[in-house]
Protein backbone atom coordinates (compact mmCIF):
# COMPACT_ATOMS: atom_id res chain seq x y z
CA UNK A 1 0.00 0.00 0.00
CA UNK A 2 1.41 3.61 -0.66
CA UNK A 3 1.29 6.52 1.71
CA UNK A 4 -2.04 8.11 2.74
CA UNK A 5 -3.25 11.04 2.15
CA UNK A 6 -2.40 13.41 4.63
CA UNK A 7 -6.17 15.50 5.99
CA UNK A 8 -5.19 18.69 6.46
CA UNK A 9 -6.91 19.77 9.34
CA UNK A 10 -5.15 23.24 9.37
CA UNK A 11 -6.51 23.90 5.73
CA UNK A 12 -10.13 22.99 6.98
CA UNK A 13 -10.22 24.83 9.79
CA UNK A 14 -9.00 27.86 7.92
CA UNK A 15 -11.63 27.68 5.32
CA UNK A 16 -14.71 26.83 8.48
CA UNK A 17 -12.98 29.86 10.24
CA UNK A 18 -13.58 31.98 7.08
CA UNK A 19 -17.17 31.27 5.95
CA UNK A 20 -17.68 31.74 9.86
CA UNK A 21 -16.02 35.73 10.08
CA UNK A 22 -18.61 36.13 6.39
CA UNK A 23 -21.39 34.72 8.86
CA UNK A 24 -20.66 36.99 11.63
CA UNK A 25 -20.75 39.94 9.55
CA UNK A 26 -23.85 39.30 7.99
CA UNK A 27 -25.42 38.23 11.52
CA UNK A 28 -24.42 41.79 12.82
CA UNK A 29 -25.56 43.41 9.67
CA UNK A 30 -28.89 42.16 9.86
CA UNK A 31 -29.63 42.06 13.28
CA UNK A 32 -27.35 44.80 14.48
CA UNK A 33 -25.88 42.40 17.38
CA UNK A 34 -22.48 41.41 17.40
CA UNK A 35 -21.97 37.69 19.07
CA UNK A 36 -19.96 37.38 22.10
CA UNK A 37 -18.17 34.50 23.78
CA UNK A 38 -17.45 34.12 27.49
CA UNK A 39 -14.78 32.18 28.40
CA UNK A 40 -13.81 31.09 32.05
CA UNK A 41 -10.22 30.02 33.33
CA UNK A 42 -9.75 28.73 36.62
CA UNK A 43 -5.97 28.12 37.66
CA UNK A 44 -2.61 28.26 35.90
CA UNK A 45 -2.12 25.40 33.89
CA UNK A 46 -0.04 26.88 30.87
CA UNK A 47 -1.78 24.66 28.33
CA UNK A 48 -5.17 25.72 29.14
CA UNK A 49 -4.25 29.05 29.23
CA UNK A 50 -2.62 28.83 25.54
CA UNK A 51 -6.05 27.51 24.13
CA UNK A 52 -8.08 29.72 25.60
CA UNK A 53 -5.86 32.55 24.12
CA UNK A 54 -6.41 30.90 21.09
CA UNK A 55 -9.96 30.72 21.29
CA UNK A 56 -10.21 34.69 21.89
CA UNK A 57 -7.46 35.74 19.18
CA UNK A 58 -10.22 33.84 16.80
CA UNK A 59 -13.28 35.41 18.53
CA UNK A 60 -11.38 38.60 17.21
CA UNK A 61 -10.78 37.54 14.32
CA UNK A 62 -13.61 36.66 12.79
CA UNK A 63 -15.83 39.72 14.51
CA UNK A 64 -16.97 37.96 17.23
CA UNK A 65 -16.33 39.80 20.60
CA UNK A 66 -14.42 37.98 23.85
CA UNK A 67 -15.24 38.23 27.28
CA UNK A 68 -12.30 36.40 28.75
CA UNK A 69 -12.61 35.57 32.65
CA UNK A 70 -9.00 34.43 34.46
CA UNK A 71 -9.68 33.41 37.91
CA UNK A 72 -7.31 31.83 40.75
CA UNK A 73 -7.04 28.07 41.41
CA UNK A 74 -8.43 28.82 44.45
CA UNK A 75 -11.51 30.64 43.40
CA UNK A 76 -14.54 28.48 45.19
CA UNK A 77 -17.26 26.65 43.92
CA UNK A 78 -20.00 29.25 44.65
CA UNK A 79 -18.44 31.88 42.99
CA UNK A 80 -17.79 30.54 39.88
CA UNK A 81 -21.59 29.45 39.88
CA UNK A 82 -22.38 32.89 40.62
CA UNK A 83 -20.35 33.93 37.64
CA UNK A 84 -21.99 31.64 35.29
CA UNK A 85 -25.35 32.90 36.78
CA UNK A 86 -23.97 36.32 35.57
CA UNK A 87 -22.79 35.38 32.32
CA UNK A 88 -26.28 33.15 31.78
CA UNK A 89 -27.75 36.46 31.85
CA UNK A 90 -25.73 38.67 30.38
CA UNK A 91 -27.35 39.98 26.97
CA UNK A 92 -24.17 40.64 25.68
CA UNK A 93 -23.03 36.90 25.61
CA UNK A 94 -24.27 34.50 23.40
CA UNK A 95 -21.96 31.66 24.59
CA UNK A 96 -20.38 30.56 27.51
CA UNK A 97 -17.99 27.89 27.87
CA UNK A 98 -15.32 26.61 30.85
CA UNK A 99 -12.10 25.59 30.06
CA UNK A 100 -11.47 21.62 31.07
CA UNK A 101 -10.13 20.04 33.15
CA UNK A 102 -10.77 22.66 36.10
CA UNK A 103 -8.14 22.49 38.92
CA UNK A 104 -9.79 19.86 42.06
CA UNK A 105 -11.54 19.85 43.94
CA UNK A 106 -13.62 21.64 41.63
CA UNK A 107 -16.32 19.88 39.47
CA UNK A 108 -16.50 20.54 35.48
CA UNK A 109 -18.97 18.55 35.02
CA UNK A 110 -20.87 20.32 37.78
CA UNK A 111 -19.88 24.25 36.37
CA UNK A 112 -20.55 22.69 32.71
CA UNK A 113 -23.71 21.87 33.33
CA UNK A 114 -24.88 25.41 35.28
CA UNK A 115 -24.16 26.90 31.84
CA UNK A 116 -28.09 27.71 30.11
CA UNK A 117 -28.00 25.14 27.38
CA UNK A 118 -28.79 27.90 24.62
CA UNK A 119 -25.53 29.42 25.31
CA UNK A 120 -23.41 26.14 26.12
CA UNK A 121 -21.10 26.59 23.13
CA UNK A 122 -18.62 23.17 24.17
CA UNK A 123 -21.97 21.20 24.19
CA UNK A 124 -21.43 19.34 27.11
CA UNK A 125 -24.49 20.03 29.21
CA UNK A 126 -26.67 17.01 30.07
CA UNK A 127 -29.33 19.04 28.02
CA UNK A 128 -26.93 19.10 24.82
CA UNK A 129 -25.59 15.66 25.41
CA UNK A 130 -29.04 14.18 25.88
CA UNK A 131 -30.01 16.45 22.72
CA UNK A 132 -27.54 14.71 21.08
CA UNK A 133 -28.38 10.82 22.03
CA UNK A 134 -31.83 11.23 21.27
CA UNK A 135 -30.62 12.37 17.73
CA UNK A 136 -32.26 16.08 18.45
CA UNK A 137 -30.44 19.19 17.07
CA UNK A 138 -28.30 21.51 19.19
CA UNK A 139 -24.92 22.63 19.99
CA UNK A 140 -22.25 19.76 19.37
CA UNK A 141 -18.63 19.45 21.03
CA UNK A 142 -16.23 20.85 19.51
CA UNK A 143 -13.79 18.32 18.71
CA UNK A 144 -16.13 15.44 17.55
CA UNK A 145 -18.26 18.03 15.40
CA UNK A 146 -14.62 19.00 14.03
CA UNK A 147 -13.77 15.12 13.26
CA UNK A 148 -17.39 14.68 11.32
CA UNK A 149 -16.04 17.78 9.43
CA UNK A 150 -12.91 16.27 8.69
CA UNK A 151 -14.60 12.95 7.56
CA UNK A 152 -16.68 14.84 4.95
CA UNK A 153 -13.85 16.53 3.70
CA UNK A 154 -11.84 13.60 3.32
CA UNK A 155 -14.82 12.22 1.14
CA UNK A 156 -15.15 9.22 4.07
CA UNK A 157 -18.84 8.61 4.01
CA UNK A 158 -19.37 6.91 8.19
CA UNK A 159 -22.84 5.24 6.65
CA UNK A 160 -22.02 1.38 6.48
CA UNK A 161 -18.75 1.80 8.29
CA UNK A 162 -17.41 -0.11 11.04
CA UNK A 163 -16.06 3.02 13.44
CA UNK A 164 -13.55 2.51 16.69
CA UNK A 165 -13.15 4.81 18.98
CA UNK A 166 -9.96 3.88 21.60
CA UNK A 167 -10.95 6.45 24.53
CA UNK A 168 -14.26 7.01 25.94
CA UNK A 169 -13.76 10.81 27.73
CA UNK A 170 -17.36 12.79 28.05
CA UNK A 171 -15.34 15.91 26.09
CA UNK A 172 -14.67 12.96 22.90
CA UNK A 173 -15.10 9.90 22.79
CA UNK A 174 -18.69 9.91 24.10
CA UNK A 175 -19.95 12.43 21.61
CA UNK A 176 -17.87 11.08 18.95
CA UNK A 177 -19.47 7.97 19.00
CA UNK A 178 -23.20 9.13 19.25
CA UNK A 179 -22.27 11.70 16.21
CA UNK A 180 -21.12 8.86 14.32
CA UNK A 181 -24.08 6.91 15.08
CA UNK A 182 -26.19 9.01 13.66
CA UNK A 183 -24.59 9.26 10.67
CA UNK A 184 -25.11 5.51 10.26
CA UNK A 185 -22.19 3.80 11.20
CA UNK A 186 -21.38 0.80 13.29
CA UNK A 187 -19.95 2.23 16.46
CA UNK A 188 -17.28 0.77 19.06
CA UNK A 189 -15.83 2.25 21.80
CA UNK A 190 -12.87 0.80 23.28
CA UNK A 191 -11.37 1.77 26.84
CA UNK A 192 -8.73 0.48 28.84
CA UNK A 193 -10.20 -2.95 29.61
CA UNK A 194 -11.06 -3.60 26.34
CA UNK A 195 -9.96 -7.05 25.71
CA UNK A 196 -7.28 -7.31 22.35
CA UNK A 197 -8.01 -4.09 21.58
CA UNK A 198 -5.18 -4.55 18.80
CA UNK A 199 -8.08 -6.69 16.92
CA UNK A 200 -10.59 -4.31 17.70
CA UNK A 201 -8.85 -1.20 16.33
CA UNK A 202 -7.99 -3.47 13.19
CA UNK A 203 -11.69 -3.68 12.14
CA UNK A 204 -11.64 -0.15 11.67
CA UNK A 205 -12.85 1.79 8.36
CA UNK A 206 -12.85 4.82 10.82
CA UNK A 207 -10.17 4.32 13.40
CA UNK A 208 -9.92 7.05 16.00
CA UNK A 209 -7.58 7.47 18.75
CA UNK A 210 -8.37 9.34 22.10
CA UNK A 211 -6.57 8.54 24.70
CA UNK A 212 -3.57 10.39 25.60
CA UNK A 213 -0.87 7.44 25.18
CA UNK A 214 2.12 8.61 22.67
CA UNK A 215 2.01 6.06 19.48
CA UNK A 216 -0.19 3.66 21.42
CA UNK A 217 -2.13 2.59 17.92
CA UNK A 218 0.48 0.86 16.11
CA UNK A 219 0.82 0.54 12.21
CA UNK A 220 -0.58 -3.39 12.44
CA UNK A 221 -3.26 -2.05 14.44
CA UNK A 222 -4.62 -0.72 11.33
CA UNK A 223 -6.67 -1.87 8.90
CA UNK A 224 -5.57 -1.80 5.30
CA UNK A 225 -7.08 1.43 3.72
CA UNK A 226 -8.68 1.94 6.82
CA UNK A 227 -9.19 6.34 8.16
CA UNK A 228 -7.10 7.14 10.84
CA UNK A 229 -8.25 10.02 12.94
CA UNK A 230 -5.53 10.88 15.45
CA UNK A 231 -6.66 13.16 18.57
CA UNK A 232 -3.82 12.30 21.02
CA UNK A 233 -2.04 15.53 22.26
CA UNK A 234 0.32 14.66 23.83
CA UNK A 235 3.46 17.05 25.01
CA UNK A 236 7.17 15.18 24.93
CA UNK A 237 10.16 16.45 25.38
CA UNK A 238 10.74 15.70 21.34
CA UNK A 239 7.27 18.00 20.71
CA UNK A 240 3.37 17.43 20.63
CA UNK A 241 2.71 14.25 19.80
CA UNK A 242 -0.29 12.03 18.92
CA UNK A 243 -1.55 8.45 20.06
CA UNK A 244 -0.83 6.65 16.75
CA UNK A 245 2.40 6.05 15.23
CA UNK A 246 2.08 8.46 12.22
CA UNK A 247 4.91 6.90 10.44
CA UNK A 248 3.58 3.33 10.30
CA UNK A 249 0.03 4.03 10.09
CA UNK A 250 0.40 6.16 7.13
CA UNK A 251 2.21 3.03 5.28
CA UNK A 252 -1.43 1.29 5.57
CA UNK A 253 -4.20 3.61 5.89
CA UNK A 254 -5.38 5.18 3.05
CA UNK A 255 -5.88 8.51 4.46
CA UNK A 256 -4.35 10.01 8.09
CA UNK A 257 -4.96 13.20 10.18
CA UNK A 258 -1.27 14.83 11.62
CA UNK A 259 -0.62 15.89 15.13
CA UNK A 260 -0.16 18.96 15.40
CA UNK A 261 -2.65 20.41 11.98
CA UNK A 262 -5.01 17.62 12.18
CA UNK A 263 -7.79 17.51 14.44
CA UNK A 264 -7.03 20.41 16.71
CA UNK A 265 -7.66 23.34 14.63
CA UNK A 266 -11.09 22.18 14.08
CA UNK A 267 -11.69 22.43 18.07
CA UNK A 268 -11.61 26.39 17.88
CA UNK A 269 -13.02 26.70 14.08
CA UNK A 270 -15.84 24.94 15.19
CA UNK A 271 -16.03 26.56 18.65
CA UNK A 272 -16.72 29.71 16.46
CA UNK A 273 -19.41 28.27 14.28
CA UNK A 274 -21.00 26.92 17.71
CA UNK A 275 -20.82 30.86 18.83
CA UNK A 276 -22.91 32.22 16.14
CA UNK A 277 -25.21 29.30 15.86
CA UNK A 278 -25.84 29.81 19.76
CA UNK A 279 -26.49 33.86 19.13
CA UNK A 280 -28.81 33.29 17.01
CA UNK A 281 -30.96 31.52 19.63
CA UNK A 282 -30.35 33.11 22.22
CA UNK A 283 -30.61 36.75 19.98
CA UNK A 284 -27.39 37.64 21.66
N1 LIG B 1 -14.04 23.49 27.61
C1 LIG B 1 -13.19 22.79 26.83
N2 LIG B 1 -12.04 22.35 27.33
C2 LIG B 1 -11.21 21.63 26.53
C3 LIG B 1 -11.54 21.37 25.18
C4 LIG B 1 -12.77 21.84 24.69
O1 LIG B 1 -13.16 21.62 23.50
N3 LIG B 1 -13.58 22.56 25.54
N4 LIG B 1 -10.62 20.72 24.34
C5 LIG B 1 -9.26 20.52 24.76
C6 LIG B 1 -8.29 21.62 24.45
N5 LIG B 1 -8.58 22.50 23.31
C7 LIG B 1 -9.53 23.44 23.46
O2 LIG B 1 -9.96 23.80 24.50
C8 LIG B 1 -7.76 22.52 22.14
C9 LIG B 1 -6.87 21.50 21.88
C10 LIG B 1 -6.01 21.58 20.77
C11 LIG B 1 -6.02 22.67 19.92
C12 LIG B 1 -5.07 22.84 18.77
O3 LIG B 1 -5.26 23.69 17.95
N6 LIG B 1 -3.99 22.04 18.72
C13 LIG B 1 -2.94 22.23 17.74
C14 LIG B 1 -1.60 22.26 18.46
C15 LIG B 1 -1.48 23.41 19.40
C16 LIG B 1 -0.20 23.34 20.21
O4 LIG B 1 0.88 23.37 19.63
O5 LIG B 1 -0.31 23.26 21.42
C17 LIG B 1 -2.89 21.08 16.74
O6 LIG B 1 -3.28 19.97 17.09
O7 LIG B 1 -2.41 21.34 15.64
C18 LIG B 1 -6.94 23.68 20.18
C19 LIG B 1 -7.78 23.59 21.27
C20 LIG B 1 -9.20 20.27 26.27
N7 LIG B 1 -10.02 21.18 27.01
Amino acid sequence: MSSATIIDGKAVAAAVRAQVAEDVAAYTAETGRTPGLATILVGDDAGSAVYVAGKQKACAEVGIKGFDHRLPADTSREELLALIDALNADDAVSGILCQLPVPAPLDGVELTNRIDARKDVDGLTIASTGRLSLGMDGLRPCTPKGVMLLLEHAGVAPQGREAVIVGRSNLFGKPMAQLLLAANATVTTCHSRTADLQAVCRRADILIAAVGVPHLVKGDWVKPGATVIDVGMNRLESGLTGDVDFEAAREVASAITPVPGGVGPMTIACLLRNTLTAARMVGA
